[in-house]
């Protein structure tokens, strides 16, 4: 179906309001609404079934941030957050890339890695050349593992052996299931390969097999997005576009080349793509290990995205990490609200999913930057932060807005101050 993902008036409407304009414009059903709707949507049986020791269940806001078009298609996105401006920012900068057409994405197959420790190898150079001799016998061992996923298109692609000669405990081989997992995140699907080869790769080796599990450091399930922007579309109230330009590229280039702000750089982008990782039910940890872990592929750690101006001075920037997204397994197929996550985006594959998700990063990034190099981070996210603050003041109902309002008009946006302001209001 397609819809404008334009809703200009969206953020002065109440939840329900909200709710109901998304429902007439995606075509929701009532179920689907009564979700949303009504606290408690997930069931306590069913957090019961999902981890262990269950005494309740613990709500976030989950809000949607409009104006993104990816590939020509305009989405909303569910964005499951506790950090005020996030979604405001996505919003902004969605919003600001729609002149030029949106973002572009891309992916490579859902290829994940399972590694097999194999320790106690007298010769291991020669065992490596024994395991890749032998690989159509270890690949057609690991499929047997997994018929449904043959059937699915899926599958044990390739093996790869890294060998360790000088490791601490001796020489030690590591053996890489390279498999394709189609539509899953894929950590049990790979695991069962890889437990299932291990008693062959021993017997091929002469070495014990150790450790039998994925890597999350998916560096072969790549996605990536790409954003244009031209300069007049970055004018401020008091900057030029251009300059904020050379802020962005300056900002990307300090986290380029120094650490300490590229963790926070990073975490920038986290903030766009781990909220839609929840919403959707997927394995944020998985996520967020892979990411970081992919940001020191050069040898230090460094910027994910990259930001630089094309021969006619338009702002690009581009994010390219691994992304390992399902859409079946996991809670993604077991909380109602994951699935209904996935109605909302009209996603088919976990690759689609997984190129949203950058897209949704490299807007945040581009939010963070923007406001960092130009009037700074503490107005836009102190002015909605307030409402925070002014809740856990205490403030209620139409003190709620006044309290907002008068400590974002004096830029003095404290608890301290909030509990005073609200004292003073009530007589006190
Ligand atoms: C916060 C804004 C967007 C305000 O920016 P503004 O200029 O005051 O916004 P505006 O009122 O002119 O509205 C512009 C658009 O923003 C969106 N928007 C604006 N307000 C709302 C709202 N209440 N609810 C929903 N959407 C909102 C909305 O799309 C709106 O367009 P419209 O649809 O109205 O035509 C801007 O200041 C901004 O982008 N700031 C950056 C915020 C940010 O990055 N937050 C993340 C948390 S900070 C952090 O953890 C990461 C960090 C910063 O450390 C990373 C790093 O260092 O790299
Ligand atoms: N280090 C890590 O990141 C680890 C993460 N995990 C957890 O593992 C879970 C994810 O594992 P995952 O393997 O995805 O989950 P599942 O094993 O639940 O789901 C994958 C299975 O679903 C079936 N399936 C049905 N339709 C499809 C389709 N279209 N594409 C692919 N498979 C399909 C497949 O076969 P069949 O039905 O035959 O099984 C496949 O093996 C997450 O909960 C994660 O937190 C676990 C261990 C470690």
């Amino acid at each position: 179906m397609s819809i404008d993902s334009r809703l200009p008036d969206f953020r002065n409407l109440s939840p329900s309001q909200r709710l109901d304009q998304v429902q007439r414009l995606l075509g929701l059903s009532a179920e689907d609404t009564a979700l949303l709707r009504d606290a408690g949507a997930l069931p306590l049986e069913i957090a019961d079934g999902m981890i262990e020791n269950v005494i309740g269940t613990f709500e976030l806001p989950y809000a949607l941030a409009s104006n993104f078009r990816i590939n020509g298609r305009e989405m909303l996105i569910p964005l499951v957050v506790e950090e005020p401006s996030v979604v405001a920012a996505a919003s902004f900068m969605a919003k600001l890339t729609r002149p030029a057409g949106g973002f572009q994405t891309s992916s490579s197959a859902p290829l994940m890695r399972a590694q097999v420790q194999i320790i106690a190898v007298s010769d291991p150079c020669n065992a490596r050349l024994s395991l890749l001799r032998n690989k159509d016998e270890i690949i057609a061992l690991a499929n047997s593992k997994d018929q449904l996923l043959n059937t699915l298109g899926g599958g044990c692609r390739d093996i790869e052996v890294h060998t360790f000669i000088d490791s601490p405990r001796g020489p030690m081989l590591v053996a890489h299931l390279i498999v394709d997992v189609r539509d899953a995140m894929g950590a049990n699907t790979v695991n069962t390969m890889a437990e299932a080869v291990a008693p062959l790769m021993e017997q091929l080796t002469g070495g014990k097999v150790r450790l039998r599990i994925l890597s999350n450091l998916a560096d072969l399930r790549l996605a990536r997005a790409q954003l244009r922007i031209a300069p007049e579309h970055l004018d401020t109230a008091e900057y030029q576009g251009a300059e904020v330009i050379e802020g962005v590229i300056d900002a990307y280039t300090f986290a380029a080349i120094d650490p300490y702000r590229a963790a926070t750089h990073n975490k920038g982008i986290m903030n766009g793509i781990d909220p839609l990782v929840v919403a959707t039910g997927n394995d944020w940890r998985a996520v967020e290990a892979g990411a970081h872990a992919y940001a020191c592929r050069n040898g230090h750690y460094g910027s994910l995205t990259t930001w630089e101006k094309d021969s006619q001075g338009h702002l690009v920037g581009t994010l390219e990490m691994p992304m390992p997204l399902g859409l079946v397994g996991g809670a993604t197929k077991t909380h109602p609200l994951a699935q209904l996550s996935l109605r909302i985006l009209g996603v088919k594959s976990a690759q689609e999913l997984g190129e949203i998700a950058v897209a949704v990063g490299l807007a945040q990034n581009l939010g963070a930057l923007r406001a960092l190099a130009t009037e700074g981070i503490q107005r836009g996210h102190m002015a909605l932060h307030a409402r925070n603050i002014a809740l856990s003041a205490g403030a209620r109902g139409d003190e709620l807005d006044w309290l907002v309002k008068r400590m974002v008009e004096t830029r003095d946006v404290r608890a301290d101050r909030a509990q005073a302001l609200l004292r003073e209001k009530r007589g006190q």
